[in-house]
């Protein structure tokens, strides 16, 4: 309830702030995670991901990015957009984990809508979506740059992307498992998602979860330079195109909704799975020393 008001006063304000950004000429907006940038080739959108330390996927930061999204898809002058981020080092984290360990059941289907939410959104958005993969980018990471129509990754061997979720004891869902053999097909995403695959760049260019890679202070410019091929092509077909490659994976989701967030929840909450999470993100505390 409190979360659908801060949507509604969110999104009444970003509106506002729009009107007068355009009457300024400073094509901008943001939330305090998410920063919307419409500078650069006509029609296009920068969003950065700016929720230190990691870009994690916090209830929040999920619903100022699909509010950001929403306007945007809204907003007929925009045809692309690249997504990116403002953390250094750190594309995203993935979900929350804070959001799914030690809260209770309500606050876990609450959470799991949002996260619906936000890919169904994404992934059967009209717009031409680039990632502009500047840093590590684990599960729900990962999910977020697979979203999208082309993906550009930074040639960094310290970054890493793949989905993960096995190796914190947890299971990606179906659709999760479902854009994955899409992308990289089933052979390759049935061992990858067994064994939680984390792919260095070259690897991750080899097996196809990115489309390219490039050295790290190209990552922009060549995102960049690829919306500029996709928005040569007509709008109406490419959208044609994409729903008609897209639909039946993302129909799959919108079918069974409900069941996917009792399925999350129930899991999420066993005892087992929690205290799973709680070793990983004791291991993650440790790292540091
Ligand atoms: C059912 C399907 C569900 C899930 C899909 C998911 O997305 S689950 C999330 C999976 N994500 C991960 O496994 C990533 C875990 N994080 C990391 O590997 C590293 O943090 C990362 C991203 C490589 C960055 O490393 P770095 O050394 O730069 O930072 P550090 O590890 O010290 O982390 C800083 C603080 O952030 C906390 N944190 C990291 N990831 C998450 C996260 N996903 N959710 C919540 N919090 C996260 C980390 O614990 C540190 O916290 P601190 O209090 O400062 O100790």
């Amino acid at each position: 309830m409190a979360l659908a008001a801060a949507r509604r006063l969110l999104l009444h304000a970003g509106s506002r702030l729009g009107r007068r950004e355009a009457v300024d000429g400073a094509r901008r907006f943001a939330n305090k995670r998410v920063l919307v940038e419409t500078e650069g080739p006509a029609g296009v959108a920068v969003m950065k991901l700016r929720n230190p330390p990691v870009n994690s996927l916090s209830l929040e930061c999920l619903t100022e990015f699909t509010i950001s999204l929403e306007k945007l898809e809204n907003d007929k002058s925009i045809r692309g957009v690249i997504l990116t981020s403002e953390c250094p080092g750190i594309f995203s984290a993935g979900l929350d984990l804070l959001e799914m360990y030690g809260r209770n059941p309500a606050h876990y289907a609450e959470y799991w809508k949002n996260v619906q939410e936000l890919w169904l959104r994404l992934y059967t958005s009209n717009m031409i979506l680039v990632s502009a993969i500047n840093g590590a980018s684990p599960a729900g990471g990962c999910l977020l740059a697979l979203c999208c129509d082309y993906r550009v990754m930074a040639d960094n061997p310290k970054y890493t992307i793949g989905l993960n979720e096995s190796l914190l004891g947890i299971v990606a869902p179906f659709w999760f498992k479902d854009m994955y053999v899409n992308t990289i097909g089933h052979r390759e995403a049935e061992r990858a998602l067994q064994l939680g695959t984390l792919f260095p760049p070259a690897e991750a260019l080899k097996v196809g979860v990115v489309d390219e890679l490039v050295p790290e202070d190209k990552v922009h410019s060549k995102a960049r330079s690829v919306m500029a091929k996709w928005l040569a092509i007509p709008d109406h077909s490419r959208q044609l195109t994409k729903n008609m490659m897209r639909k039946a994976t993302a129909d799959n989701l919108i079918k069974q909704r409900e069941a996917d967030i009792q399925n999350f929840t129930s899991f999420i909450s066993k005892d087992s799975i929690q205290k799973s999470l709680h070793m990983y993100l004791e291991k993650l505390k440790q790292k540091k020393g």
